[in-house]
């Protein structure tokens, strides 16, 4: 689905790689939770892998062709995959939640009936139908978080990547976002999630991808092969 091959990625070309020699292959219907220490790379490899940011060397493939800027690339992305940001708040840009989730579903030409249907299905499957004609921008950071994962799952995406889809979450909700993942990759779903929290991360995911300080993509295993050293240095994180 997803195979980077030497990816580098440099923000700005006075400093050193964000992203250093990336080789990286993800099959449909993985879960791979990313880790690393902060400022190691998680985030700006899901905006190379959903095409808002262009690495300057390599290549990345997508369900195998190469990726680049033409809209139509750029199109075939965005149709598949849905992205979680860490700041929920930047994605959110209607003037009701309704709206928002209503969003995607009308730009795929979905008629009127089956937006809503949608809209509705996805309310209730988070439990937030109570702020369905609030203002995404008035809502606490954990509501934004759920409204971006609404919004996203309108889209009926082939890939969900979520970037630390637990802060700001209460325990219910946590415990709530856990099943829901388990039981989208139990539908088909490839799912990537980066998350500090080596419990969550034990609980759903099938592979673990670590990143190091030096931009570099040092494990990449399946939870089950972790070694006990490996671990605990993943518990520290
Ligand atoms: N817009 C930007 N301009 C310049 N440098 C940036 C920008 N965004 C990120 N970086 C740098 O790129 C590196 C990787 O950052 P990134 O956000 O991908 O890390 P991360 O692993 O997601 O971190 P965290 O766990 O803290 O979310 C860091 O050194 C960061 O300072």
């Amino acid at each position: 689905m997803f195979k980077l091959k030497n990816i580098s990625f440099t923000y700005d070309a006075t400093q050193a790689p964000s992203l250093a020699d990336i080789n990286l292959t993800i099959t449909p219907g993985d879960f791979v939770a990313l880790m690393g220490p902060n400022g190691s790379g998680k985030s700006t490899l899901f905006k190379i892998l959903t095409g808002l940011l262009k690495p300057q060397t390599g290549t990345y493939y997508f369900e195998d062709k190469v990726v680049n800027s033409t809209d139509r690339c750029q199109n075939h992305l965005h149709q598949r995959i849905g992205f979680v940001f860490q700041n929920s708040d930047v994605q959110l840009f209607n003037d009701t939640v309704f709206e928002e989730l209503a969003f995607g579903p009308k730009q795929q030409g979905l008629v009127s009936d089956a937006v809503n249907q949608r809209v509705t299905d996805i309310l209730t499957l988070l439990g937030i139908e109570a702020l369905a004609q609030r203002v995404p921008y008035q809502l606490s950071g954990g509501e934004q978080k759920l409204v971006a994962l609404g919004s996203v799952l309108t889209m009926n995406p082939a890939v969900i990547i979520l970037d630390e889809p637990y802060n700001g979450l209460s325990m219910a909700y946590q415990t709530k976002l856990t099943q829901l993942l388990q039981s989208l990759n139990a539908a088909g779903k490839t799912i990537l999630v980066a998350s500090h929290n080596f419990q969550q991360i034990a609980e759903l995911a099938n592979r673990v991808v670590v990143f190091n300080a030096q931009h570099q993509l040092v494990l990449d295993t399946a939870l089950s092969a972790l070694t006990a050293p490996q671990e605990a240095d993943l518990r520290q994180l």
